[in-house]
């Protein structure tokens, strides 16, 4: 399916299980997949017949950068029920969110979680 995609919003929050998290702070690299038809945009050249990224953007990046709260899980669905909310053209929404320096111990790149949502009828 057509889709628009915002890759590697990098933001500074507060969201975390811990209390450190919550008073430190730390990187969240959010990946967004906005499914939509993309057809009438294309053959008209037409920005209102489409979702324009740089609002979506800021939607989404003032979502990271708000209140704090404890799972990425959660997170995920605030930008996803945001998305659905602003735009009725979008059917379905893929949000990825990674905290590359967890406090966790070990070898590895980051931790990130993904959500998958189609647009409730
Ligand atoms: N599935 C999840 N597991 C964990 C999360 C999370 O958001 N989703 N968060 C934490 C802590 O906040 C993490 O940053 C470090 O332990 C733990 N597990």
């Amino acid at each position: 399916m057509d889709n628009i995609r915002l890759n590697g919003i990098k933001t500074y929050a507060y969201h975390g299980v811990f209390d450190a998290e919550q008073k430190l702070g730390q990187f969240f690299i959010t990946d967004v997949v906005m499914y939509l038809d993309l057809s009438a945009a294309s053959k008209h050249d037409d920005l209102e017949q489409t979702v324009h990224y740089g609002e979506a953007y800021a939607m989404i990046e003032e979502i990271i950068k708000g209140p704090p709260v404890n799972l990425i899980e959660h997170l995920a669905e605030k930008v996803s029920g945001a998305l659905f909310d602003r735009y009725d053209k979008i059917i379905e929404t893929e949000v990825t969110i990674a905290k590359p320096n967890p406090p966790i111990e070990g070898n590895y790149d980051n931790v990130s979680i993904t959500l998958n949502r189609k647009r409730e009828e």
